[in-house]
């Protein structure tokens, strides 16, 4: 954070943070996942965030949109080199998935870079889907920057449904090459960032036709454009897909092939190979594995959302502690809108959601490395739970962030549509987490394809895996026993998300019994599937983040231990009064009972009333990274709207030229 001089700080901030409790720094630990790697990101950021903070001198939104790619291209290029020459020289090749250089990213760009998906996408399927001896040949080029990549799977025409793609890739073993070919408008490869302008290489999904057959979908690394001229190559068009809500310097652009060659070895071959005479090997034991970059970036997109809410929750509360507004009381001074509950309420649930994800994401990052490992030695068990488990978090993470985002603008009333708030440009970010890398709905639906299937497993009294284990003892199919515990609690969202799931495995029991077949069951029975998915999820998240509030604060100062745990308690009594139909139904909780949880959730946010600025403290995003009027540290709020209205291009001048073109014509009638 830039602290500034003490002077500098809006007194009620300072009065804030003369309040706060607990020692911030070490909740600052373990939302970062240790003091390691909070000291790896800090200085991370003092390396980059030198260069970051003089690298604009127009304020990006007052550019047209080319001068905002172009610059955009600009900023992306002195940051590779940072993260070339400097970063990656403190942390080695590590540095690329680190939070530091997330963050350090957003001080270069309120929108989105062009270079993303190179890092993002292009250079993790590099290292999951191609042999060692093509890893060796591409994947220093990628890290050098001296090929830029994109993942061009979506179509015009389809985007969830990967198997209906049309793209063709066609053997020709007289050559030894692949022909791609886009046979029709819809087979357009639509929406990769930065395809459009920037990259000159794209990974290609396309169906795969050797002698005569199609094997289904897989990858290819493509050459798009010459590395010298930048030019297209003759049997390819691209372009920009066109003006978006966000994504606007990400680049995001379309690709049609025509009879378009490549080299056989251009196949990403880890999990399937074409030998020379055109003879298809499988190699992978899982037929989805192809699939396995879109796991990644659902795996990391937990921590995404979390990263963007608390950036949200930063701003929100900062701002909510320096404004003041209305009076409650006659004769008293205005009060600051933080001590109105509902604002509390508001922003409270925004804090401990971007705990419960950051949390849950990070124990989900480890669950992957472990299905990593066992399936380099080639087993792949627990890959549908990994599927499932990861399909559902990115689903709820990603939409819950969204909505917080939009509460926290909503929070910060006319202010927060400022785009110098930075309010409305991360909502737009992080709104379409929602949809890209797997819709919300489609998602949900995976997960409860796996959960179905638990739920039949338990029936039949089989051995369950973890993350679905408590299935087993819901069983019995009678109404949990209420408490508002907070291991209670946990039970009985499992039990809400349990009945769920018997409900539509019965429902398309009884519809196939009658005669609808089981794809029609299913479809019938799809409304009740996502809700069952999201309950199952939401139970999860909560009692993985509570487990790891009660593990990671072992250690702590008792300070910090009560101070998260009322944040983990807020955020599951919160989740039980928004879900109180689903209790009623699911457990043994009566009217008596929901009021004592009304009061309490009441008294949680009068207690971490007085913490809420350390809180966001502690999340310690430096101004660079917040980019925002509202939520700097100093809390100079007015003075930085100010400053940052003058620079609106619409203040160069006292009259437009519009007045003398229009406006006096029209008044003196002669427009
Ligand atoms: C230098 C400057 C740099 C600046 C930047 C600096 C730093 C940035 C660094 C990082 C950024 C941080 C974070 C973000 C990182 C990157 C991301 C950024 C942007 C991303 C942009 C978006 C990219 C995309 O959107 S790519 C396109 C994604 N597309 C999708 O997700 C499509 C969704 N559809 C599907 O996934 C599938 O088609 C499906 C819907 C799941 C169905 O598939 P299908 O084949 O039809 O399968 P079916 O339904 O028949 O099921 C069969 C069977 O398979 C199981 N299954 C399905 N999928 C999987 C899987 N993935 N793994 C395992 N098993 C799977 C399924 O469950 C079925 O099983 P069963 O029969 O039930 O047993
Ligand atoms: C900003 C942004 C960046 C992107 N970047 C990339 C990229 O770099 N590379 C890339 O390849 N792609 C990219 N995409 C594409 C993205 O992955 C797809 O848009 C996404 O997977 C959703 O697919 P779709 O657009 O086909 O939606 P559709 O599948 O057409 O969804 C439309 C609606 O239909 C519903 N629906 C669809 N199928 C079902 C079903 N089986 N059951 C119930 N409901 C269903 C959905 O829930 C949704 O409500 C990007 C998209 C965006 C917005």
């Amino acid at each position: 954070m830039t602290k500034g001089t003490q002077a500098d700080v809006n007194p009620d901030l300072k009065k804030e943070r003369l309040k706060c409790n607990f020692n911030i720094q070490e909740v600052t630990f373990i939302i970062d996942g240790g003091k390691d790697k909070t000291l790896q990101r800090k200085k991370i950021e003092d390396v980059a965030l030198n260069i970051a903070a003089s690298i604009d001198e127009v304020p990006e939104e007052c550019l047209n949109l080319k001068e905002r790619y172009d610059n955009a291209v600009r900023k992306s290029c002195v940051y590779s080199n940072i993260v070339k020459n400097e970063l990656l020289e403190i942390t080695g090749l590590e540095a690329l998935g680190s939070p530091g250089l997330r963050r350090t990213a957003d001080a270069f760009f309120k929108d989105v870079s062009p270079f993303m998906l190179h890092l993002g996408m292009f250079v993790p399927t590099i290292i999951g889907q191609c042999t060692p001896e093509q890893q060796a040949h591409w994947l220093p080029k990628a890290l050098e920057m001296q090929i830029i990549g994109a993942y061009a799977q979506t179509e015009l025409g389809h985007g969830t449904f990967i198997r209906g793609l049309e793209t063709t890739a066609t053997y020709d073993p007289a050559t030894e090459e692949f022909v791609l070919h886009s046979p029709t408008l819809t087979s357009t490869k639509w929406w990769a960032g930065g395809l459009g302008n920037t990259a000159n290489h794209c990974i290609v999904v396309a169906q795969l036709y050797t002698k005569g057959q199609c094997h289904g979908t897989h990858p290819f690394i493509v050459p798009i454009r010459d590395l010298d001229t930048h030019e297209p190559f003759p049997g390819v068009k691209v372009g920009d897909v066109g003006i978006r809500m966000g994504f606007n310097t990400a680049d995001n652009g379309f690709l049609r092939f025509n009879q378009y060659r490549i080299p056989r070895e251009n196949m990403m071959m880890k999990n399937a190979k074409v030998m020379k005479d055109g003879t298809y090997v499988k190699v992978a034991r899982h037929e989805k594995l192809t699939y396995g970059t879109m796991v990644f970036v659902r795996v990391t997109l937990v921590m995404e959302a979390a990263f963007n809410l608390a950036k949200a929750a930063t701003i929100a509360v900062r701002y909510s502690a320096v404004r003041r507004q209305s009076q409650p009381k006659p004769g008293e001074p205005e009060p600051q809108i933080l001590d109105y509950p509902t604002q509390q309420h508001k922003l409270f649930i925004c804090i401990a959601t971007a705990h419960a994800l950051q949390l849950t994401g990070l124990w989900l990052w480890r669950t992957f490395e472990a299905v990593l490992a066992d399936m380099r030695k080639g087993d792949t068990d627990s890959l549908p739970e990994l599927h499932a488990l990861s399909s559902c978090l990115k689903a709820v993470s990603t939409s819950d962030s969204a909505a917080l985002i939009e509460q926290c603008r909503f929070a910060c009333g006319g202010h927060g549509y400022m785009l110098s708030s930075n309010l409305p440009l991360l909502y737009s970010f992080v709104t379409a987490t929602r949809t890209y890398e797997g819709d919300y709905t489609v998602l949900l639906l995976q997960t409860a394809r796996f959960l179905v299937k638990a739920w039949e497993q338990a029936e039949s009294g089989k051995v369950l895996t973890p993350t679905v284990a408590y299935l087993a003892c819901a069983a019995a199919k009678e109404k949990v026993v209420w408490s508002d515990s907070v291991d209670g609690m946990i039970r009985s969202f499992q039990a809400v998300a349990a009945g769920k799931i018997a409900a539509c495995a019965e429902n398309i029991k009884r519809l196939t019994k009658t005669g609808t077949s089981l794809e029609d069951a299913w479809q019938l029975s799809t409304v009740r599937l996502v809700a069952a998915s999201e309950a199952h999820c939401r139970a999860m998240i909560c009692q993985a983040y509570w487990h790891e509030v009660t593990r990671l604060t072992a250690s702590c100062s008792a300070s910090v231990k009560i101070v998260m745990e009322q944040l983990a308690t807020l955020y599951l009594v919160y989740w039980a009064l928004e879900t109180t139909g689903d209790l009623l139904r699911y457990s043994t909780i009566c009217e008596s009972e929901l009021n004592k949880l009304q009061l309490k959730y009441e008294e949680l946010l009068a207690l971490i009333r007085p913490n809420a600025v350390g809180l966001v403290d502690a999340f310690d995003f430096r101004d660079e990274i917040l980019h925002s009027t509202l939520g700097a540290y100093d809390g100079r709020v007015y003075e930085r709207l100010m400053e940052e209205a003058l620079k609106s291009p619409l203040n160069e001048t006292s009259v437009q030229s519009s007045f003398h073109k229009y406006i006096r014509p029209l008044a003196k009638g002669k427009l």
